[in-house]
């Protein structure tokens, strides 16, 4: 509730005592609600915004503001805890918006796909570029489903800070947990924004609680005074002398340094939905989140004041062609000039530069480092490539970088090094085939599917070697199920998914050998090639086999070979002999390799890969499944039907948590087993439970299980 507010003071003039770790905190007994808020709350929010006209104010004339003004900001959280809403009021008190968006009216800015606004689901990140007292803020909406985490890691990739959101009456939720991780890997320093205080069950305690005991981080409790000038007035009189006398500017340049150096993060407070607390968050990120130039890229070195920019992400806008968004690190960006795509290795050039405000773009004629940037005319450049002006430049740093590696005896190349993205593409978990609704349709399906791949690289598309059908494999059942939305309604094209299905992978239990020989002629030229190799089991994970090579496998064989070996090894290691699913944690030693002058490298490959085969087909082999991170939040009412249900599933349940009035339950259950689930629970629990999933790792199947399943895929069950 917001009457439990707590509260601590800056005074904006006079700071009183300041210990970081252990901030004075005081309870507002009296209501906010008397609280005169200056926001309208009409939902007449026009339809989209545009920078002539009355809904929106015009940006700024300064196109590239002082590095040190600029703030590129994230906002990340658990689904559903306001991340959309706080957006939106943040646009409005910037003055971008003359109405407030709703999620629940569908009318938000930064939602601005149609399925988003049907669904009230943030899927895909878009940038907001606003003002805010003299700083530029570039703001990035990131998706709170588990199936678009990749999204996030791309966002985080490219920002210098992040707001965590979390509804106050629950505290750490799962997704947080695996966000929080993200910012942890990147290094973001963040603030945290306890959102719906006013709803009941709201706990300003348990949430900051929650914050320390799982988050393992150091909470600085901050909310400005001003939100209520009773409250400021007992701060400034009464309470006064109990402080040492701080300035306040000391007190803030003290917070930014710890938050810069994630020693500890300010958590504020408030309701978005309320429009409480709002402008203060926006404080913060001015005060405590750090401009690009703070940040420490080691790499800037390198091209000193040559371009350096992250494509962060594509869009595909019907009449522009392909967007790229671009994170600007180094230099300057102009339209009409050539730029160099390190990880494509191209050139090509950008034809118009844009800044991003959601869906509507503002034509600039040039953008400098720290500004995200949007691009058009770009059609090779893909989501994570490196651009820099050109090859000259990438060679210029890549020696640069040498240099620097060698000082350091790094051994990674120069060109890995130039890259920026660093973002771990996740396996996909399921797949389902997708047909075109007529033959002839085939090559504008394959389009759609390439547009949408350069987009989103978690989504993968391959082809059926059996049935040649198209094959889509996705993150969740809500990634496949947009996927197919999108197609439709923005390539205009009818398709047909086949039944989802859960992506297994495979392993073998014991050591095999094997010898093949391939002796073919065509034409008048005779391929011929003897290979003896050795498959075995490894203990550690690994999704690509690792290749070892006897020492009785010559060197120059290995010259002339090695790429045909690997390549054969590779696709061997696509297709196990039990479900046709990838084999992992495996090992292979080539032990003899005899080949025939003249033989072609397609022969050795073919041979190679036919040895793996014919060893996978010897082992004893092992299905691998999909094991979920499973948390369900449920009333107390309706924990028992639920741990219920999750027993029939083989769910593993490890803990189950008392949240305020709810239970939470974690596990473990196989992805196969939790198809649907939604809908389960919502039945089961007349839709009042939640429940986060995320996968956990591979397991081996349990031998009955293994042959349930083996049976049903050969049809004899
Ligand atoms: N009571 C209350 N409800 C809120 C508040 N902020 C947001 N909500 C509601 O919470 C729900 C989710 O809000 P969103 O803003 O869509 O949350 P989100 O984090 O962007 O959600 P995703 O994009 O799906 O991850 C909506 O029904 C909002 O109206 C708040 O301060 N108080």
């Amino acid at each position: 509730m917001l009457s439990n507010l707590r509260i601590f003071a800056v005074n904006p003039r006079k700071i009183s005592s300041l210990h970081i770790n252990n901030m004075y905190c005081s309870r507002i007994t009296s209501s906010l609600k008397r609280i005169k808020t200056h926001v309208p709350l009409g939902r007449n929010y026009s339809s989209l915004p545009g920078l002539i006209g009355n809904d929106i104010k015009s940006l700024h004339s300064i196109i590239s503001p002082p590095v040190a003004k600029i703030r590129n900001i994230g906002i990340m959280a658990h689904i559903d805890a306001g991340k959309t809403t706080t957006t939106e009021r943040i646009l409005y008190y910037s003055g971008y918006t003359r109405s407030l968006g709703d999620v629940d009216d569908g009318d938000t800015v930064t939602d601005f796909m149609a399925q988003e606004r049907e669904r009230g689901i943030t899927i895909q990140s878009a940038a907001v570029t606003f003002d805010w007292k003299g700083y530029r803020v570039n703001l990035i909406d990131t998706p709170g489903h588990v199936d678009f985490t990749l999204e996030v890691e791309r966002c985080l990739r490219v920002l210098d800070g992040a707001v965590a959101v979390f509804d106050a009456s629950a505290g750490v939720e799962a997704q947080t947990l695996t966000v929080w991780r993200q910012a942890d890997k990147h290094q973001i320093p963040r603030i945290c924004f306890l959102n719906k205080m006013d709803k009941t069950g709201a706990s300003f305690n348990y949430a900051v609680e929650s914050i320390r005991e799982k988050l393992k981080a150091k909470p600085l409790l901050l909310q400005v005074a001003d939100l209520d000038d009773e409250f400021a007035d007992l701060v400034l009189g009464e309470f006064s002398e109990n402080f040492d006398l701080v300035p306040a500017e000391k007190l803030q340049t003290a917070i930014h340094r710890v938050t810069l150096a994630r020693m500890a993060v300010p958590v504020l407070c408030g309701s978005a939905l309320k429009n409480k607390g709002v402008q203060p968050l926006l404080d913060a990120v001015t005060m405590y989140l750090p401009s690009p130039e703070e940040r420490n890229y080691e790499f800037l070195q390198w091209y000193k004041d040559d371009l350096c920019a992250l494509a962060f992400k594509v869009l595909h806008d019907k009449q522009r062609g392909p967007l790229v968004f671009m994170r600007i690190y180094s230099g300057m960006i102009k339209p009409q000039s050539a730029i160099h795509n390190i990880n494509g290795n191209c050139t090509e050039r950008i034809s118009r530069l844009l800044l991003p405000f959601a869906d509507q773009h503002v034509e600039i004629p040039s953008l400098t480092a720290g500004n995200i940037a949007l691009t058009v005319g770009l059609k090779h450049t893909a989501t994570g490539d490196t651009i820099v002006s050109s090859k000259s430049s990438a060679l210029a740093a890549a020696r640069r970088a040498g240099r620097e590696g060698e000082k350091k005896h790094e051994q990674n190349s120069e060109a890995e090094r130039l890259l920026l993205a660093g973002v771990e593409i996740p396996e996909p978990v399921f797949f389902c085939t997708i047909e075109p609704p007529s033959v002839a349709k085939q090559p504008d399906l394959d389009h759609a599917l390439k547009c949408l791949q350069r987009e989103d690289p978690s989504l993968k598309v391959k082809l059926d070697p059996d049935s040649g059908q198209t094959v889509l494999c996705g993150m969740g059942e809500l990634h496949i199920e947009i996927i197919h939305d999108r197609i439709k309604r923005e390539y205009g094209l009818e398709t047909y998914l086949g039944p989802l299905q859960v992506a297994y992978r495979e392993t073998i239990l014991n050591p095999v050998r094997a010898t093949d020989t391939l002796d073919r002629t065509l034409g008048d030229k005779r391929h011929l090639v003897t290979v003896e190799l050795e498959v075995k089991p490894m203990e550690t994970s690994s999704v690509t086999p690792v290749i070892e090579y006897a020492e009785s496998v010559s060197e120059d064989i290995l010259k002339g070979s090695r790429e045909a070996i690997e390549n054969g090894i590779h696709s061997a290691c696509l297709q196990g002999p039990l479900l046709g699913s990838p084999v992992q944690d495996v090992a292979i030693t080539l032990h003899s390799l005899i080949i025939h002058p003249g033989t072609s490298s397609t022969m050795i490959s073919a041979c190679v890969s036919r040895c793996i085969q014919k060893a996978l087909k010897k082992a004893d082999n092992q299905v691998l499944e999909p094991l979920m991170n499973l948390e369900v939040t449920v009333t107390r009412d309706y924990l028992s039907p639920v741990l219920a249900d999750l027993a029939q599933r083989r769910g593993n349940i490890q803990e189950i948590q008392t949240r305020q009035d709810n239970r939470v339950v974690i596990g473990f259950v196989p992805l196969a087993e939790i198809m649907g689930y939604s809908t389960v629970l919502r039945t089961l629990t007349s839709g009042s439970a939640t429940f986060a999933l995320e996968l956990s790792n591979y397991q081996a199947m349990n031998p009955q299980d293994q042959s349930t399943l083996l049976s049903r895929r050969s049809g004899l069950t």
